[in-house]
Formats: structure tokens, sequence, C-alpha cells
């Protein structure tokens, strides 16, 4: 598990001590932040993550005490250390005594003495983050078992219609018409269909209509013989050939020139075709699929596609849903992409937050599967902690926090209903707003409102702990920081 660079912040009143520090911890590989007294150091831990504090405790307006003390309560993972004089003992072992803070070390410093022990620190704290990663986010060998139907990946109502479709045409000699917006499947379903097919031994031969140009087209289908165009050196098998005994998977099929569509209904009905330059006709036996992601109607009415065509290939139609119409299937094929791509780049992400796979329901899927698959690479690759969160899926896909929120928001009020229920925590005794219960169904609350006593109810029977109370939420640490951060901002 790749853990980031530490952070250590260095807290004295006098700017000397701090420029000394700083030298001296050149050598340490953490990022070193600096502060003249607790109010600078309270600022600084508010915007960054910070693992090891190191304060003075004489310091004017704020002493190291009071300020680490107040530290415990912002920031209770972070180690938090006295740097003082022999003269200070006392309190030093009062505050640690009372979990104030984690140790000391002396004033006048010695440099080694000083790299040596924060080492240690910044190892030990690696060890109490793995620690905490690994019991709250359970790795596991195997990902939860997923529902499979050959190279599909969803249980949504809508997808279980559809393997039912496949299962019963797969079989049949007859010609199947695929239709669904881009990315939605329409290729793992004709290859479905063949894989379940009788002819599963033969081969399974993909043109895409839109990715050959026209003058090529007709001796990709049918093949060529020596010498028919400039640059047919020799005699070359079509994919009527290739696919003899198989499958034949015509993909974009509107793509094709409107003059070729003649010749391909031809060969269709008869089963017969010749190569280009030859007179010679062959005859191969075929199963046909074709698909598009264009309405065919509208691809008739536009002279895309033929009519009569189109009527030969549909025999037997099936429709692919968008991705945003399979409800949590979304989460499924996530996580088996995560698998796939934590293989590819040696990762070991453990899943995702619960807000990100809410974004993940939630979001449209113009691109649909390709698009989801694309989102998943990018995060292996991009983020940097166990459980991937919302932030980078808003990132990677250019939402704006206001989208995000937009797109988080509407199930929160039954999110927090759920929660109360799984903690066993009557919602009307945790959530009160303005002094009223929620179960007064008279009043309407904002989500805001529902939100923030959430986390303080949360916050409140966790003393104060941030990373359990994140863990009671379901949440993760850093959402719950920033939350907080927010109100305090709007606060001041
Ligand atoms: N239900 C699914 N489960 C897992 N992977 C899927 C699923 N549907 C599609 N994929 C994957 O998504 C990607 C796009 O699928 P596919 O190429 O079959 O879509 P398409 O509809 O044929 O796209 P296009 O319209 O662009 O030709 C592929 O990598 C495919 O393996």
């Amino acid at each position: 598990m790749d853990l980031p660079k530490s952070s250590v912040l260095f807290v004295d009143d006098e700017s000397m001590i701090l420029d000394a520090l700083k030298r001296v911890c050149r050598k340490l590989y953490a990022t070193v932040f600096t502060a003249h007294g607790g109010h600078e150091a309270l600022e600084i831990i508010k915007n960054n993550q910070i693992d090891i504090i190191v304060s003075d405790i004489n310091m004017p307006n704020m002493d190291g005490i009071t300020f680490l003390e107040k530290v415990s309560k912002i920031s209770p993972e972070s180690i938090r250390i006295i740097l003082t004089a022999y003269t200070d003992v006392n309190n030093t072992l009062a505050a640690i005594n009372e979990g104030k803070v984690w140790g000391y070390l002396n004033k006048p410093w010695d440099n080694t003495h000083l790299i040596n022990t924060l080492n240690q620190v910044i190892e030990f704290r690696k060890i109490m983050v793995e620690r905490t990663l690994l019991k709250e986010f359970k790795p596991r060998d195997s990902f939860p078992s997923i529902d499979k139907f050959s190279g599909f990946v969803g249980s949504s109502a809508k997808m279980q219609n559809i393997y039912q479709t496949i299962k019963q045409c797969a079989p049949c000699k007859a010609s199947v018409f695929i239709t669904g917006p881009s990315g939605s499947g329409k290729e793992v379903a004709a290859q479905a269909l063949h894989e379940l097919s009788r002819r599963k031994e033969g081969s399974f031969i993909a043109l895409n209509c839109a990715a050959i140009p026209a003058e090529l087209m007709e001796s990709e289908i049918f093949g060529h013989v020596k010498g028919a165009f400039s640059g047919a050196h020799s005699n070359r098998d079509g994919a009527a050939t290739l696919a003899h005994n198989g499958t034949l998977f015509l993909d974009e099929i509107a793509e094709m020139d409107i003059i070729l569509q003649a010749k391909l209904l031809r060969f269709i009905q008869t089963g017969t075709f010749s190569r280009v330059g030859s007179g010679k006709v062959e005859k191969v036996d075929v199963r046909f699929i074709s698909a598009t992601n264009r309405e065919p109607d509208k691809a008739i009415a536009e002279n895309k596609l033929r009519e009569d065509l189109f009527y030969r290939l549909n025999v037997l139609p099936i429709a692919l849903p968008p991705l945003n119409e399979r409800g949590s299937d979304v989460v499924q094929i996530a996580e088996v992409f995560l698998q796939k791509y934590n293989q590819i780049e040696e990762r070991n992400y453990q899943g995702f937050t619960p807000l990100a796979k809410k974004l993940l329901r939630k979001y449209q899927w113009p691109g649909n599967v390709r698009q989801l698959q694309n989102l998943i690479y990018s995060a292996v690759v991009l983020a940097n902690e166990p459980l991937i969160d919302e932030h980078i899926f808003a990132s990677i896909l250019n939402l704006s926090d206001e989208q995000l929120s937009l797109l988080l928001e509407s199930e929160d009020v039954a999110q927090i209903h759920e929660k109360a229920t799984d903690s066993n925590i009557p919602i009307g005794e945790c959530v009160v707003t303005d002094g009223k219960s929620f179960q007064d169904n008279s009043k309407i609350y904002t989500l805001a409102s529902v939100e923030r006593k959430t986390i303080e109810h949360a916050l409140s029977q966790c003393n104060d702990n941030v990373v359990k109370a994140a863990e009671a939420l379901g949440v993760s640490p850093s959402t719950l920081y920033r939350k907080i951060q927010q109100w305090q901002d709007s606060a001041s």
C-alpha cells in the first residue's frame, strides 16, 4: 500500500528556531511546514493534511499544551510532539499522561537525534495508518461475487431480459439486429450470441463498417483476387469466407456505403458471393449479427440504411438499455473494471467510497459502459488512497463542486434515514434542528441542515473523533474534515 509523503509542522514563536529546524529537516522524507505560534499553526492544519506536529510549549498568545489540545480535537490522527527544555518536564509528563501529546523532543536538540526520532515517528504513523485502513476497509482477496453472463456484468431486471433473449436467440440461424447507444455493449452481445451458439467452434468475425473506407469495404467483406485493383498483390479471403460456419458481426451497419448494402443484401439472401475481381460464385454458411447506435427508422428515412436490408437483418431484434437505466449494475461493472485495472497497473485499490458509488449510480453516462471503463482506468492511475472517492471521479468527469453536490444530493435524506436505522439511533433523537425532532412531519428541513446535525451528532457520540465518526457515517475522514472546514469558513 503506497502512502503519500508525510508532512511535519513545527510551531515556535522564534523564527531562528523554525529556520534551523527547517534546515535540519531537509534530510527528512517529508513536507515541512512552520508556524509562528498556535493560531497560525491551526490555520495550516485546517488547510493541509498534517501528520506530525512538533510544538514549543512556551509561546505567547497560546501555549503549546493548549494548542496541542485543540489539535487533538480537529486532527486526532496527527502525532503531537512537544519540543521542550528540560525545565518543562512536569508539564510535559502531564500532557503525555493525559493523552494530549505523543512524546517530546529536547530543546536544544541534537540534529541526528531529531532526524532519527522524526523518522521513527514517520514509520510509526505509516504503520498506524495502514492498520487503520486495513481494519476500516477490510482488504479482500476477491471482490464480492459479481453476476456475470457471457462477457456481461450486471443483474438489473433490464439486463436479465437481455440475457434471456440472447439465450433464446443464440442457438438459431436467424439474423439478429442489435440496437443501443454507443458503448452499451452491442459487441459483447454479439459475442455472447456466438459463444452460446452451435457455431462457437467456428470464427466470430467482426467488421466495423464505420472504420473501413467505402472503397475497401467490398474487399473486406468478400475478399479479392490478385490484380483486382492496384495494391491487390495476392488473393485475399474476406470476412464472408473467414466466418464460414461461424458468425459475421456487422457493426455500425448504417455507416456502410448504400450501394454496397445492395450487394450485402444479395449475399444474405443467397449465401453466395464473388470476390472482387472474380466471376466465380462461392457459397458459405454464415450467421449474421448486425448492430447500430442509430435509430433504424431514422437511418432508413435519411437513406443511410436500406429498408429491405434492415428487414432482412432484423429478424431477432435486441435493444440494449443505456447504462443509466441499469440501476446498480453500474457499481458491479465498475468493481470488475477496478479488479482488471488493479491487475494491469499493479495497484491495490480496495473499492469505492459510498459517495463514489452514489455518483456512479446517479451520473448519466452519455458514453455508457465504455465511458465507465475509461473513468475507472483513469481513477486507478490518478487516485492515491485505498478507496476511490467521489472527488477523483468528479475531477476526471470534469464536474464542478456544484454539479457534484447536485448529483449526490437527491438521495441524501434516504441515506441519512438508512444510516440512523443501521446504527439503531432513532432519527428523531439523533437529528434535531431548531430544537425540533425530525419526527415533526409538519416541518421541511434543508438537506444541508439535516446533514450538519447528523454529522455533529456523530461527532459528539464519538467524542469528537473524526475518524470514528466518519466510519459510523460511512464516509471518508477527509470528507468529514472538508465539511467541518466549510462550516468554519462560512462562520468566520
Ligand atoms: N455489461 C457489461 N459488463 C462489462 N463490460 C461491458 C458491459 N457492456 C459493455 N462492456 C465493455 O464496454 C466496452 C464497450 O462495449 P461494446 O464495444 O460492446 O459497446 P458497443 O455498444 O458495441 O459500442 P459502439 O456503439 O461504440 O460500437 C467494451 O470494453 C466491453 O467489454
